[in-house]
């Protein structure tokens, strides 16, 4: 993780009005250049960009367009070179470090392409590991709920080594749902699964949008999978250059012929 310290303007000073829908997250002049003395590379250029709350947005683009880049410094995860985040009304670059851990804890979930499960642990260890790690008691009605959508109740007290992938996944799912986050960011949680893996996945996080409310934020590569969301945003060398509203397949796969990918 980078420790560049971030430039950053504190919240109370300088409120940003956001008309429209509530928005989840938020990225404002976002740029991050990776190396030193301006030789670096430039991931992201000054990229403003609004997640919907209730909403479900993939990210595509070529590789290398920042993509990843995007969704590390909206999760906390890396830190920005210049702008701000937003998450909820929180600016997350204007937090401390142990600030940002516990913003990051509590209020964002991560789904990552390799499941990051622990595995001397049981799925629900696993699952309950956030609120553990918070000392915080589980929401046993809540737990219920998305483990019985995710139809991982039947698999709780096996191991991840017990596990398939997508079963896995669902596991993984699961713990970054536990807490009720503002925001789930999914960097290509469909890429180590099957189709059939994926497509259930993908439809849970549909359901987790339309019918829990959560917000969902995905990186894909697959135009397929994009199709789930509500909206998608483009990337091309580290900027937004283009978004569908209620996308098709055909329609992502056209846009990305038109970027050249
Ligand atoms: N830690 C790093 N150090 C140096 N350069 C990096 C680092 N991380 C990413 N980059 C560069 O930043 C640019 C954007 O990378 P990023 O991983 O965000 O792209 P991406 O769109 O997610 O790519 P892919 O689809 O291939 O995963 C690339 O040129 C990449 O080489």
């Amino acid at each position: 993780m980078s420790t560049t310290p971030a430039t950053h303007q504190p919240l109370a000073t300088s409120p940003e009005p956001t008309a429209g829908p509530q928005l989840a997250a938020q990225a404002h002049g976002l740029t991050k250049v990776f190396g030193r003395d301006g030789s670096g590379v430039t991931a992201l250029d000054h990229v403003d960009v609004g997640f919907a709350a209730g909403r479900f947005t993939a990210i595509m683009g070529p590789s290398g367009s920042g993509k990843s880049t995007l969704m590390h410094c909206l999760a906390g995860l890396e830190r920005p070179t210049e702008g701000r985040i937003l998450i909820g009304g929180t600016d997350a670059t204007a937090l401390s470090e142990k600030q940002l851990t516990i913003l990051r804890r509590e209020r964002i979930g991560f789904v990552f392409q390799s499941f990051n499960l622990l595995p001397m642990l049981t799925a629900e260890q696993n699952v309950l590991l956030p609120l553990t790690l918070a000392g915080r008691r589980a929401d046993r009605d809540w737990f219920d709920h998305v483990v019985g959508v995710l139809g991982i109740g039947d698999r709780l007290s096996h191991r991840p080594a017990e596990l398939s992938g997508g079963q896995q996944q669902r596991v993984a799912t699961a713990r970054a749902l536990v807490t009720r986050p503002d925001v789930l960011f999914a960097d290509e949680p469909t890429g180590a699964l099957d189709s059939r893996s994926s497509a259930e996945l993908l439809d849970f996080l549909r359901t987790s949008v339309r019918e829990l409310g959560q917000s969902v934020v995905m990186v894909t590569h697959d135009p397929r999978a994009a199709s789930y969301a509500d909206r998608v945003v483009l990337l091309a060398d580290g900027r937004i250059t283009d978004e569908i509203d209620a996308p098709s397949e055909d329609s992502v796969l056209d846009a990305m012929r038109r970027l050249g990918a």
